[in-house]
């Protein structure tokens, strides 16, 4: 069944550096629209309408209950799902999805949730596996081992796969252990915009497994799903950031490959058949299946409130992801008992077209042979029918039996199939 993408907007506080900056709210929530509004509070132009608008005072669990919560729940019941989070440089993408200890992100919110879900059903046997990526200057590289700097992506008939580091877990705090590491190897620099600014594009990947198994036996299929939770690099103006040298490079990759995003974006929203250029950037073609393909997807767009500009083009992103339609559907994989019998009833059925097959073509060269020695041997005698033959004398057949055994195309074996009933059974053509 299709489903839309969700979209939803989180504004943040004002920071310290916008209050010393003596910036302004330039954007008031209300019945989730954001409205335009002056340095008096009046409003004075754009209005943008979501499924849902967080104002400055919305804590991230709310958000997460919302639009991640049902995404999770539906990951452990075999839909593959994205979350992730966009908008420009210090907008709060990170707090959002990472959090700190205080507020924890939806990550850390996503783990704990899924862990509880999967200790209810009762039912069923879970594998959890992650990985952790990241895209920094347009290479992948591989967060669980650092080792790993351009690791390549595969595509492949389940959709792109990444070729990471995968560890199995089997506690939450385990798997936070693992995106802490991860996390502490991010790329992450100072700019004038944000003290610890992402400089490269995150995907956190929980593989999620799962049988359903009765009385200690498994039954039924194995679902396999994928969530991706994503923490998007902000899109930045140089000379807002003061980014010069690696951070002005790490900057323009930044923007070419959000870019690719938006482009991306407008061309799933704008219509049908139309070619979309998911292969431009590393990034669409890792989000691929999430926009447009096989998962539940929900945007969060972050803002700051005191951006005008940058919100705007921000909403009008959003605006467009919204009229996209992804198509998720339970991934359902079969399981190795049922596969093996499966294969195995394949495999014998063939063995035996096969061995059919063979018997046709041996007996029909077999038959030519033998017609063409009985023959042969047929001359031998003459004007004589086999009939003769079967109610001849004693002395004919013992001709008969020299003629045979005379024959330099026989050879003692097993009885010849459909052998003319006059041949010693003993015998057997080549
Ligand atoms: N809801 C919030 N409440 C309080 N502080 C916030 C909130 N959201 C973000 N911040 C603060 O705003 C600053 C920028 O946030 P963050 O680093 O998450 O932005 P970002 O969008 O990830 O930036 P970048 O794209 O540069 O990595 C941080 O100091 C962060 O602590």
């Amino acid at each position: 069944m299709s489903d839309n993408i969700k979209v939803v907007v989180k504004v943040r506080p004002l920071i310290s550096r916008e209050l010393e900056d003596k910036l302004f709210h330039q954007w008031r929530v209300k019945n989730n629209t954001l409205y335009q509004i002056d340095q008096n509070g009046r409003d004075c132009g754009y209005s943008f309408t979501f499924d849902k608008v967080y104002d400055q005072n919305t804590e991230t669990t709310d958000v997460y209950n919302d639009i991640a919560k049902p995404i999770v729940e539906a990951a452990t019941a075999g839909f593959n799902g994205t979350i992730f989070a966009y908008g420009q440089t210090s907008s709060g993408k990170t707090y959002t999805m990472t959090g700190t200890k205080e507020s924890p992100g939806i990550i850390p919110l996503a783990v704990i949730n899924l862990f509880d879900i999967i200790k209810n059903i009762p039912d069923r046997d879970f594998l959890v596996s992650i990985s952790y990526v990241e895209i920094y200057n347009e290479t992948l590289i591989d967060l669980l081992n650092t080792e790993r700097k351009n690791i390549k992506i595969h595509d492949t008939l389940q959709g792109v796969k990444v070729d990471a580091t995968v560890k199995v877990t089997t506690s939450p705090e385990e798997v936070l252990q693992f995106m802490q590491e991860g996390q502490a190897n991010r790329q992450t620099g100072s700019t004038n915009m944000n003290e610890e600014s992402s400089r490269s594009h995150s995907i956190f990947q929980i593989k999620i497994e799962s049988r359903e198994h009765i009385e200690g036996e498994e039954v039924g299929c194995l679902n396999v799903s994928h969530l991706n939770l994503v923490d998007l690099a902000g899109s930045e103006r140089s000379g807002q950031t003061g980014a010069t040298g690696i951070r002005f490079k790490e900057g323009t990759h930044i923007n070419k490959s959000l870019s690719s995003l938006a482009l991306v974006i407008m061309q799933l929203s704008e219509g049908q058949n139309k070619h979309v250029n998911y292969r431009d950037s590393k990034l669409t073609r890792i989000l691929q299946n999430s926009l447009g393909g096989n998962a539940k997807t929900s945007i969060i767009c972050a803002i700051t409130p005191a951006a005008l500009e940058e919100t705007i083009s921000t909403l009008q992103f959003a605006n467009r992801a919204k009229a996209i339609r992804n198509n998720p559907e339970v991934n359902v994989v079969a399981t190795d008992t049922k596969m093996i019998e499966s294969l195995t009833k394949q495999l014998s059925s063939l063995k035996t077209e096969l061995e059919n097959k063979k018997n046709v073509e041996q007996d029909n060269h077999k038959l030519q042979k033998h017609i063409s020695v009985l023959q042969r041997f047929l001359s031998g005698f003459g004007q004589q029918t086999s009939v003769d033959i079967m109610n001849g004398n004693r002395r004919k057949n013992q001709q008969m039996r020299r003629a045979t055994i005379s024959t330099p195309h026989l050879i003692q074996d097993e009885p010849m199939p459909n052998a003319p009933r006059f041949c010693t059974p003993s015998l057997k053509y080549k």
